[in-house]
């Protein structure tokens, strides 16, 4: 008995804000973790992962794919939201119903009712891979929120400020776990530390994150 409470408090979705604009939606996207799961698998088939080259010449360590009608990439120059995937000329696949309405549904709930994503880029880490901090800022629109999901293995997300100097908050994020940051959060900085090696029931060693914008 006290077990079975125990276990629904761990499981049941849980808002805890992280400042004004952003919050933490604690395990939000577990009812569906399967199925999100095998969704990243086909996009993936379509579109498979790679280690993007920056501008400044480095490979990636995060490799990515994209889905909906704008897909996040590094050029020569910069960076950028195009429509074709530059490694088949294809147009990126479509977003899953299954992530859209995920997206729509946590944005909501965070207060951002209305958020019509048209893009969602797919992070995959392997143990040792990381993303500096850095802020999202590529998009036409900043009145319009992030909505960021994990799955699989754990790791520290950093929320800095306004500034890469602001000293960031350190927040473990496990699998089903959703941020949201929008409104006066929108320009913060945000990272995500190294991939420590550790194994997840439906995703091995790797660690996946989707994240929702409205490009255009
Ligand atoms: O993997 C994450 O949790 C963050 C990803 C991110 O910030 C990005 O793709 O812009
Ligand atoms: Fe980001």
């Amino acid at each position: 008995m006290t077990m079975d409470l125990f276990d629904q408090s761990l499981s049941e979705p849980r808002a805890e804000p992280l400042c004004e604009g952003a919050v933490v939606l604690r395990r939000f996207a577990s009812a569906n973790d399967a199925g999100l799961l095998k969704k990243i698998g086909q996009v993936a088939d379509q579109a498979p992962f790679r280690q993007m080259k920056t501008p400044g010449g480095h490979t990636m360590s995060v490799a990515m794919t994209c889905c909906g009608d704008w897909g996040w990439v590094t050029h020569a120059r910069g960076y950028r939201y195009q429509q074709q995937d530059p490694v088949s000329g294809d147009r990126w696949p479509a977003m899953p119903d299954l992530f859209r309405s995920l997206a729509v549904e946590a944005a909501a709930k965070a207060g951002y009712a209305g958020f019509e994503p048209d893009s969602c880029l797919v992070n995959r880490y392997s143990p040792g891979a990381k993303m500096g901090l850095h802020q999202d800022r590529d998009e036409e629109d900043f009145g319009q929120p992030i909505v960021s999901v994990s799955l699989g293995t754990p790791v520290t997300f950093q929320f800095g400020g306004m500034r890469r100097s602001d000293r960031p908050q350190r927040v473990s994020l496990e699998h089903g776990d959703v941020i949201v940051w929008g409104g006066p959060a929108r320009l913060r900085y945000h990272g995500v530390l190294t991939l420590k090696a550790s194994d997840h029931p439906l995703t091995g060693a790797y660690r996946y994150n989707l994240t929702f914008r409205r490009a255009h």
